[in-house]
């Protein structure tokens, strides 16, 4: 890593624990490596819970920074803590060694599915981070929250949008999306089945109202141009002040059609190496095969998103998405 860090994130990193004053500030309690839960003085069961977590892909820096300097704000006194906090640092060896993972994605291994690749180090940190968000939603009473924050390979026609796990086939109230405006994000992509993701494990199996947000590309740690992100940084501190969100205008809704899954080495992407999240895919288009299977683009404005051949066989090496009304 090529940039000082202090506070949350050097602790993180280094694996040491986090020096913090106990006296008058937020109870703070380290549940795992990079996981810290803050609580107001005072809380109770109904004060709101949120997770706000980050680099649980280590390429993905700026949320991490931005987290980072969040926590370091609440335990420095200089931002209010209005909620039941939990921020969590993903994958910090990840992060140390800036690779999305080490030995598989481990966005990939929640709801349990880390039981399947047990000899991966990202197996054993999902399941750790399943018991934190476990051990932190069991006594909330009050709303649930969870914001994952992510940046993505590739460049977007939508610079930041907001991913919401499948919700047995319910759409998130226009309050939502309106909230989700006003942190910045422009587009809101609706998946249509369950997925071994962070948001759908802690929307599906602790009821939280759950996002993966896509903020902007993916960069290295001192390459981040932080303006970028300020829209984003601004609501989450509203949020975790305990202040009203802001709200903006309900953004363009997409749902997931269906993913191309990487069944073999044989699969092949039949789009530019460039081509952005969100572009429009020309109906009759090959988009990509694998073997005998072709993917063949149907029209009606369906377009692509997270196209990547470089995936392990067997997961998802992009979304064919299409337009739906929020
Ligand atoms: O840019 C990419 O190809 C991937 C960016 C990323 O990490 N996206 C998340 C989305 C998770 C979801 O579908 O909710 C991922 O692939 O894990
Ligand atoms: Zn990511």
């Amino acid at each position: 890593m090529d940039v000082s860090a202090s506070g949350f994130l050097a602790a993180a990193l280094s694996a040491a624990s986090l020096a913090v004053s106990q006296r008058g500030g937020p109870l703070c309690r380290e549940l795992a490596r990079g996981v810290l839960e803050l609580s107001p003085r005072g809380a109770h069961a109904a004060t709101p819970a949120f997770v706000v977590s980050a680099g649980v892909h280590g390429n993905e820096t700026a949320p991490v920074e931005i987290l980072a300097a969040i926590v370091d704000d609440v335990l420095a006194g200089r931002l209010p803590l209005g909620v039941r906090l939990l921020a969590a640092l993903g994958h910090p060896d990840a992060l140390q060694s800036g690779e999305r993972y080490l030995d598989y994605d481990m966005n990939r291994l929640f709801c349990g599915r880390h039981a399947l690749q047990a000899g991966a180090r990202e197996a054993a940190r999902a399941a750790e981070l399943e018991a934190c968000v476990g051990e932190f939603f069991d006594t909330a009473r009050g709303a649930r929250l969870h914001y994952d924050l992510h940046t993505a390979i590739r460049g977007s026609v939508y610079e930041r949008f907001a991913i919401v796990p499948y919700l047995g086939g319910e759409r998130p109230a226009r309050q939502r999306l309106a909230t989700l405006a006003g942190a910045g994000i422009e587009a809101v992509l609706l998946h249509s089945a369950p997925a071994a993701t962070f948001s759908y494990h802690t929307s599906h199996h602790h009821g939280a109202e759950s996002y993966t947000l896509e903020l902007g590309k993916a960069r290295a740690f001192g390459q981040n141009d932080l303006a970028r992100f300020a829209a984003i940084d601004a609501q989450l501190r509203r949020l975790v002040s305990g202040e009203p969100a802001r709200e903006g205008k309900i953004p363009p809704c997409f749902a997931a059609k269906y993913d191309l899954i990487k069944k073999s080495e044989a699969f092949r992407l039949h789009l530019d190496a460039d081509v952005e999240n969100f572009t429009r895919l020309a109906a009759g288009s090959l988009i990509a095969e694998d073997g005998a299977t072709r993917y063949v683009a149907a029209g009606g404005d369906e377009r692509i998103l997270f196209p990547n051949p470089g995936v392990k066989p067997g997961l998802r090496a992009g979304i064919v998405i299409g337009p739906v009304s929020p």
